[in-house]
């Protein structure tokens, strides 16, 4: 190590006391996860937070490589507000890819890491229990509120945290990986926003942090400008606005959600970046949009 590293590393000594015995949720989006190494670096990074004496929680996405699978079997797929219109048979692959490729790709990168990884998904233990989701748009161009039918595309009902403390509580820690995947009340599987996951699981852990990895810098002005700090009360007007668009939506509706129910901060950050996590967590000025 050089005397560069050595300082950053002492620099970072009142950070990692303050996260010493918390949990931090940190919802890895499908775009942040494509570059491979990226992947690796990342869970390198859930494993240090690990041996350092934090308690990561990691909820997964997957939307892009949902979209892969989808075109390769000719199925198409469309969003409203954010959220994929899901029909039976697109949640076939929704859970395929989720539950499946996605989930055991991040245990084997953290157990390859060193660290002792575990995957979960909303039915393990009764872990998140979802029902439809009602949702209304408004069209941007006639102003007009029409309701729309999502199909089985959930929202989270109620976390029981039982599993993930098990893992936490072990003997030799597990690090849980949860898919976003709900159970209704008849057992039917529900998609769930990953966002969304891991802010109900975020507020049901009174988590010092929700972590929102994704690929943007953070939340972007009109002019493009990165904001560092933003206060739940002016969510809904960069939502009505239209400064906030798409996949960003969900994302500040969780971050708000959280921070009202529990949760210290959420941060919306850029998973490109290698080691975004360590930075926004253990240096004084922190990375990405800040909603507290
Ligand atoms: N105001 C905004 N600031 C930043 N990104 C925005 C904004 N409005 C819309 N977006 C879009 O939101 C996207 C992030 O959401 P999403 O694609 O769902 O990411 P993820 O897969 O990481 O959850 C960005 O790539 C960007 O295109
Ligand atoms: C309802 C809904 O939209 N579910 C998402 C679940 C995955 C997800 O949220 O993945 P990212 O975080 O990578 O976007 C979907 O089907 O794409």
């Amino acid at each position: 190590m050089g005397f560069e590293s050595a300082k950053t590393l002492s620099e970072a000594l009142p950070f990692i006391q303050r996260y010493h015995g918390k949990t931090v949720v940190i919802k890895f989006g499908g775009h942040a996860m494509v570059d491979e190494s990226l992947f690796a670096s990342f869970a390198r990074d859930v494993v240090l937070l690990k041996q350092l004496g934090v308690n990561p929680v990691v909820v997964h996405g997957g939307g892009p490589q949902i979209g892969d699978l989808l075109k390769q079997l000719n199925i198409g797929t469309q969003f409203e507000d954010g959220l994929r219109v899901t029909d039976a048979e697109t949640m076939k692959v929704v859970v395929m890819v989720l539950g499946g490729a996605i989930n055991s790709s991040i245990v084997r990168a953290i157990n390859a890491a060193g660290g002792n990884g575990v995957g979960l998904s909303g039915s393990d233990a009764g872990l998140l229990t979802a029902k439809k989701l009602q949702r209304t748009v408004i069209d941007p161009d006639s102003a007009i509120e029409r309701i729309v039918d999502l199909g089985f595309v959930g929202e989270p009902d109620k976390v029981n945290p039982i599993a993930i403390n098990a893992l936490k509580d072990a003997k030799e820690p597990f690090i849980p990986v949860i898919a976003p995947l709900g159970v209704g009340k008849d057992g039917e599987s529900y998609n769930i926003n990953a966002d969304s996951a891991a802010g109900a699981i975020a507020s049901a852990l009174n988590a010092k942090r929700l972590l929102l990895l994704t690929d943007v810098k953070g939340v972007l002005d009109k002019a493009g400008e990165l904001i560092r700090s933003l206060p739940i009360d002016q969510v809904p007007a960069l939502i009505k606005d239209g400064t906030a668009k798409g996949g960003m939506i969900p994302k500040l509706e969780t971050a708000a959600k959280a921070v009202d129910t529990g949760v210290e901060a959420a941060v919306i950050l850029d998973g490109r970046k290698p080691h975004a996590l360590l930075v926004e967590l253990f240096t004084d000025h922190g990375a990405g949009t800040l909603i507290s």
